[in-house]
């Protein structure tokens, strides 16, 4: 009882409004609404109701001002927070350490894989393990279902169009993703799409698995051998591969070793393996990655670089197909832009030419983002001068000043802000066009959109496989949306579509997903599913756009 009132009343943040069961029982509503598929959306609600700053637990504030999430976010003074240390990655690595120290060093050891000149140079690599390897699949199954047509019917079609058929693209997505983090992080694709290889996709499944529990279940990293060995044995045989890997590729090194004149020796390589082993940290005095921290931080960009993309990917092609009038606007500028089908789009040809296909990906991401969850961080023990009382932090909130004192645990919810109404006009509505500049809508407005995006966190600690990921978002989209026509088979037909309404938004129902460590479609046997064929209409389309100049 006195906890109770101390929380309520006592507290410096009791003046923060907020559910009064939220704050009082937060793992308890947490698990509730992860377990339903609502953690996202119920945050959202509570800012709704009582604005950018809501208390949600005895010592944790919940905030969407951006003035306020941009200064916390922008500095390494508020340390991430969260329970899950995801033990099993062995070592601490980029994602995972709270550490500002060691986030910094390593962030500096990995950003030559990421730069804008680095990803030019796997661009090759990332369309043929990607968008390529997708396509090769996409025909053969094509061919596959003619041929059992053809077995099935002699021929005589029905009325039927035997030139189509149905994949499930949500898995499909999910294996081409981890193909091209094998390409580029593990020197070779694990040939998950075209061999079903699913070794690497068990020991990714198991690992947030691990580090769901390790949230949610206080101490369990202590005790996980124990309480599920399967889990851990999976991922000591990922952990496993990849150090199997490293060695292979330092044994190549050794036989062939590399010039060290200009220029810089990671662009010797083509990949993210190659410039992970050779980087040094010069502001430590030269310092490499050692054999665990590399083989972490390798694990790490599995873990973080393949479910946010393949999602990505997955939520924008089924918005797509429940808001046609896009599908149609960008179809057509691709296939304007780029008719030469056999050619590949690459990210450098096709983003100058495609920025409605880019404006569709900024408004997915936006709209679905694969990381709906929350940015924790902590108030600092001491962090003057926030405050003249010597610690704590002072949020602005719009002028409405609040108090936290040091130790405050800050939930910066990425849905909430992606769906904050102030920033976001129709937030309920799928509108590329927030994106996409016009004499209406100033290249400068569009890039402040893009600034208060954050599906890829901000300031900081933010993603640094952005480039990476919009890359192969990109291709992938306008490879597939060029050379193929989709469309939602029969049986989703009155569940989803353009005219199947959500009555709480009045906009298209969108399938259920479910938050984890990311955002990602619920029921992949039930709702993953797309029709699909060749585009042969192209020609026609060049035709008229031609004819009409
Ligand atoms: C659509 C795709 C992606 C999205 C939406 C995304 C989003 C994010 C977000 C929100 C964070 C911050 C997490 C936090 O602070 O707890 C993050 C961090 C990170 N991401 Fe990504 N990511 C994507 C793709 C990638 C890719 C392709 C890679 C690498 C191959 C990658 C590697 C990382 C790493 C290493 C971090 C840790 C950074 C740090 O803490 O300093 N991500 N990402």
């Amino acid at each position: 009882m006195f906890r109770v009132m101390s929380v309520l009343y006592l507290s410096p943040l009791s003046k923060i409004p907020g559910p009064i069961l939220d704050t009082l029982f937060p793992g308890i509503t947490d698990v509730y609404h992860l377990l339903r598929g609502t953690a996202a959306q119920h945050i959202l609600k509570q800012h709704q109701r009582y604005g950018p700053v809501v208390r949600l637990g005895p010592n944790n504030v919940s905030i969407t001002a951006p003035a306020d999430w941009k200064k916390i976010l922008g500095s390494h003074r508020f340390k991430k927070y969260t329970t899950a240390r995801i033990k099993c990655f062995g070592a601490q690595n980029t994602f995972t350490t709270y550490d500002p120290g060691i986030n910094q060093s390593r962030r500096r050891l990995i950003k030559p894989a990421f730069t804008t000149t680095h990803i030019a140079v796997m661009e090759q690599r990332i369309l043929q393990a990607g968008p390529m390897s997708m396509k090769r699949k996409i025909d053969e199954a094509i061919r596959n279902a003619k041929e059992r047509s053809n077995n099935n019917n002699n021929g005589g079609g029905g009325g039927r169009d035997y030139n189509s058929t149905k994949i499930n693209y949500v898995d499909w997505f999910h294996y081409m993703t981890f193909d091209v983090i094998g390409e580029l992080a593990f020197g070779a694709s694990f040939g998950m799409l075209q061999k079903g290889d699913y070794m690497m996709l068990e020991g990714i499944k198991a690992l947030n698995t691990l580090g769901i529990y390790e949230i949610y279940i206080p101490y369990f990293g202590q005790f996980e051998n124990v309480l599920v060995p399967g889990l851990v044995k999976k991922v000591e045989r990922l952990l496993d591969f990849t150090k199997s890997v490293v060695a292979k590729r330092k044994r190549q090194i050794s036989n062939n070793p590399l010039p060290t004149e200009s220029p810089p020796p990671h662009l010797h390589h083509q990949d993210i393996l190659q410039v992970f082993i050779n980087n040094t940290d010069q502001e430590t005095s030269g310092t490499k990655l050692s054999e665990p921290e590399l083989i972490s931080e390798l694990t790490a960009q599995l873990f973080g670089g393949t479910d946010t993309s393949s999602n990505t990917l997955s939520w924008t092609l089924f918005l797509l197909m429940v808001y046609p009038s896009t599908y149609h606007k960008v179809c057509k500028e691709i296939r304007t832009a780029f008719p030469d089908k056999p050619k590949p789009i690459t990210y450098t040809e096709g983003l100058p030419k495609l920025p409605y296909l880019e404006a569709v990906i900024y408004e997915s991401m936006r709209f679905l983002p694969t990381t709906s969850g929350r940015l924790c961080r902590k108030i600092p023990e001491s962090s003057l001068p926030a405050s003249s009382t010597g610690g704590g932090h002072v949020l602005s909130n719009g002028g409405k000043y609040y108090y936290l004192p040091p130790g405050t645990e800050i939930s910066i919810p990425i849905y909430s802000i992606n769906h904050d109404s102030t920033l976001w006009k129709d937030h309920h509505v799928f509108l590329p066009e927030r994106f996409y500049a016009t004499e209406t809508n100033s290249i400068q407005d569009v890039a402040a959109r893009k600034k208060n995006l954050l599906t890829f966190s901000s300031g900081v600690r933010i993603c640094p496989g952005r480039n990476l990921a919009m890359c192969e978002i990109f291709m992938t989209l306008a490879n597939l949306l060029r050379d193929y026509e989709f469309w939602l088979p029969p049986e989703m037909a009155g569940k989803y579509g353009p005219d199947v309404i959500d009555k709480d938004t009045g906009q298209p129902k969108i399938i259920p997903g479910f938050l984890g460590i990311t955002f990602t479609p619920k029921c992949t046997e039930r709702d993953g599913w797309i029709c699909v064929k060749h585009n042969t209409t192209q020609q026609t389309t060049t035709l008229q756009l031609t004819t009409a100049k």
